[in-house]
Formats: structure tokens, C-alpha cells, sequence
């Protein structure tokens, strides 16, 4: 059975249902709404695993699922080339941007550069380094990195990390931000030029190198209905 893994609820789960529904696969919830079980109808072979969201990419990395649906900023951030996970789909719904925000009252700092300056007079004055409130390390660092900045430190948020600054855990975030309404109740803005990652949610596909060739005859049809719309 090719084993396609999709988010186990909430928004993500019914668009991915309906861009499905879409392509003429019939992805359906069994038992009660509440039990994490699920079949597939319009393609044979295919078997339905709800997963939270943030699980997928490493359920795609170690071959447990075959496809995955997820956003691009957790493969992005949990996974790198070596896991041989890669993109079938983008399927233009779960937009959201990772981004750097500051507060609103730092009326100095609108880019990096400045964030850069800040975060140097911060640490002579508080006498540790500006802190960043994230769930995105990996990202975070590396862009950092390529835009120069050190004089900082990582604190983890897995949640609710927008609060981070207003809690005096943290003087900056990178989240993602849809809307713009969590920066915005929590007076901060995003710096101009602190856009780490556009994400979307998209259909991935773990080593092909590792499956039967049964469940690579089931892909090949799956992708077939996919391009078809
Ligand atoms: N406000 C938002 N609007 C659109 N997409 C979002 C938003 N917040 C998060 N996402 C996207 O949804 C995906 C799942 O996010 P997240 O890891 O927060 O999952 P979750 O909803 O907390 O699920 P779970 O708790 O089951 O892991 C990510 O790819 C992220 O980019
Ligand atoms: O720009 P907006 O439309 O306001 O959306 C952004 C918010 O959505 C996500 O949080 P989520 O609701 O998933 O909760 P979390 O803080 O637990 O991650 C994200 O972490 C932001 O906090």
C-alpha cells in the first residue's frame, strides 16, 4: 500500500480534502470525526495516515509514509537533501511567510542592518545578546548568517511566540505570519527586508528509491489524476 500521510485536522486538513476531492480522489474521514482513521476512494492501492502537520516531514524522512502533505517551512526546516524527500505538488493553499519581527516601538530598526546595530548596543548595555523567539532554528540561523548578524541568541518557542516579547523572554520573533493579525495585537512589526521563507502547503513524496514497485505503479497513477486537473 502507498501510504499518503495528511494533516490530522483543522483548516489544512480540508483544503488538502478538497484539493484532493478536486483531482478526482476521494479522501474521507471513518469512524466518529474524532478517531485519526481514514480511506481513500478513486485510486486502489493508496492508504490514508492522519498525522499532526509537524510529524509529516520526519514520517516522510524515515519512509513510514510515501506522500506527505504538509508546509514547505517544516520540510524546510526538519529536513535537508540527504533525506530524499522531495516536492510533487505545491498546492496553493496554507500560505504563510516566515518572517523577523521586532516591536513596534523600536522605531530605529526597519532592516537587518539595523536589527544588526540593535542587537550590538543591546548586549554592551544588557550585557547578554538580544534574544530570538522561534520554532525555526535551523532556518533562523542560517539567515542570520547570510545577512550578517551575530550578536544574537536563539531562545525555543513552540508556541504562542509572538507573546514571547511582551512575556520579556525575548526582544524578537521569526514566525510565520498569514494574515498579520498576531504581530499586529502584539504591537510588532516585520523588518523590511526579514522575509526568510514563503510557505505553501505541498504534496511530498519520500525516497522513491525505497518502494516496491507496486506502490511506484500506485504513484504513477496517483500522479496521473493529480496533473490531469
Ligand atoms: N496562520 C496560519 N495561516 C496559514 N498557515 C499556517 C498558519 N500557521 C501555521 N501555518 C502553516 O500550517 C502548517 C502547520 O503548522 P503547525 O506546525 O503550527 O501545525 P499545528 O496546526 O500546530 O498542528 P499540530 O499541532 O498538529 O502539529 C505549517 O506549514 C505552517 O506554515
Ligand atoms: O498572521 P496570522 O494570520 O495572525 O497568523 C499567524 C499565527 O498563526 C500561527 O499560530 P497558530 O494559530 O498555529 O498557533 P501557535 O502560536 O500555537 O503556533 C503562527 O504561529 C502565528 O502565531
Amino acid at each position: 500500500m502507498l501510504k499518503l500521510g495528511v494533516p490530522s485536522k483543522g483548516r489544512l486538513q480540508a483544503d488538502t480534502f478538497a484539493w484532493f476531492a478536486e483531482r478526482g480522489i476521494r479522501l474521507e474521514r471513518t469512524g466518529d470525526g474524532r478517531e485519526y482513521a481514514g480511506r481513500v476512494k478513486g485510486v486502489d492501492g493508496v492508504e490514508l495516515v492522519l498525522l499532526s502537520a509537524g510529524e509529516i516531514p520526519r514520517e516522510l524522512a524515515a519512509g513510514r509514509i510515501h506522500l506527505g502533505v504538509t508546509g514547505l517551512d517544516l520540510v524546510a526546516e526538519y529536513l535537508s537533501a540527504a533525506d530524499g524527500v522531495t516536492e510533487v505538488a505545491r498546492m496553493g493553499f496554507g500560505h504563510a511567510d516566515l518572517i523577523v519581527a521586532v516591536p513596534k516601538m523600536w522605531i530605529d530598526v526597519d532592516t537587518m542592518d539595523d536589527l544588526d546595530a540593535a542587537a550590538s548596543a543591546f548586549r554592551q548595555v544588557h550585557g547578554h545578546r538580544l534574544r530570538v523567539a522561534t520554532k525555526y532554528h535551523r532556518l533562523v540561523r542560517t539567515f542570520f548568517r547570510d545577512q550578517g548578524v551575530a550578536d544574537y541568541q536563539l531562545v525555543d518557542s513552540q508556541g504562542a511566540t509572538e507573546g514571547t516579547v511582551k512575556n520579556r523572554t525575548a526582544e524578537a520573533v521569526a514566525d510565520i505570519t498569514s494574515t498579520g493579525s498576531t504581530l499586529e495585537a502584539n504591537h510588532l512589526k516585520v523588518l523590511r527586508d526579514g522575509m526568510i521563507l514563503a510557505s505553501q502547503a505541498t504534496l511530498f513524496a519520500a525516497d522513491r528509491r525505497r518502494w516496491s514497485t507496486e506502490e511506484a505503479e500506485t504513484f504513477t497513477k496517483l500522479e496521473r489524476s493529480i496533473a490531469r486537473s
